[in-house]
């Protein structure tokens, strides 16, 4: 596999390394020289004030967002030496989102939305039955023929889990996965993601959650576009 298919498993170097990296949107700055390693395997919490910075930083961590200076490597692969269509490879292959938006297709049944990246990328298997499962395990299986708008605010959000987890993605990012869901369900979600996470893969989610940020094995905190240490080894 190449470094545009797949984030490369044995590589040494970190996952992911951001050294100096720095947005600004027109004379605004959102991000300060931000520097952050990533262990491939590591549950990482990012908390921090509204407006710190979190959704951007996120935003950058998923190739969804162009930072204004600094290195962003991948498996020790500058990721924006690749080309678009090696980046977007990279995006359908290895890394899995949940939004706060949830970016659900609005023509499409809630197990359609689920399955979408398995048929975008994979051709034959069972990807009904694949998807029925995922909604099974967010408790929907009872509302995959419908379509969103028929779904409130947390079934939408689980449904968006969902599709980011069918794929196992190597590196889930997910933004405030738990802000639109029950209290109840929060321990369910966080669940697959600990699943996932023992799998080896590796997770960097945003949260307000204290929860979320307890069961992470390193917390970083962010605060007016900088990154500082909140617990773990080697928090940067
Ligand atoms: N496209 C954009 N254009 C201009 N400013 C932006 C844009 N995107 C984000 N910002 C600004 O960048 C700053 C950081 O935003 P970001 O969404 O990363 O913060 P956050 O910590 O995730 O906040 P929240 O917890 O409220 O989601 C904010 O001041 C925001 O207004």
């Amino acid at each position: 596999m190449t470094h545009t298919t797949a984030i490369a498993a044995t590589s040494p170097s970190p996952l992911v390394s951001l050294r100096g990296i720095g947005k600004h949107y027109g004379s605004l700055t959102v991000l300060h020289d931000i520097h952050l390693d990533i262990q491939a395997g590591e549950f990482l919490a990012i908390t921090g004030p509204s407006g710190s910075g979190k959704s951007t930083l996120l935003g950058i961590l998923g190739l969804l967002e162009r930072p204004s200076r600094g290195t962003h490597l991948i498996s020790g692969v500058d990721a924006w030496s690749l080309s678009d269509a090696e980046q977007s490879r990279l995006r359908g292959s290895a890394l899995g989102f949940v939004f706060q938006q949830f970016h659900l297709l609005p023509e499409l049944t809630a197990l359609d939305n689920v399955a979408r990246p398995l048929r975008l990328n994979r051709r034959g298997g069972d990807w009904r039955a694949e998807a029925h499962r995922m909604l099974e395990r967010v408790g929907l299986a009872h509302r995959a023929g419908h379509r969103p708008a028929q779904l409130s605010g947390g079934e939408q959000q689980r449904v968006a889990i969902a599709r980011a987890l069918i794929r196992r993605p190597q590196l889930l990012l997910a933004d405030e996965p738990t802000g639109n869901l029950p209290p109840a369900m929060w321990g369910d979600i966080l669940e697959l993601f600990r699943e996932l996470n023992t799998d080896g893969h590796t997770v960097v989610v945003v949260t307000h959650d204290p929860l979320v940020a307890r069961r992470a094995s390193r917390n970083i905190r962010m605060e007016g576009g900088v990154t500082e240490r909140a617990n773990g080894p080697s928090a940067e």
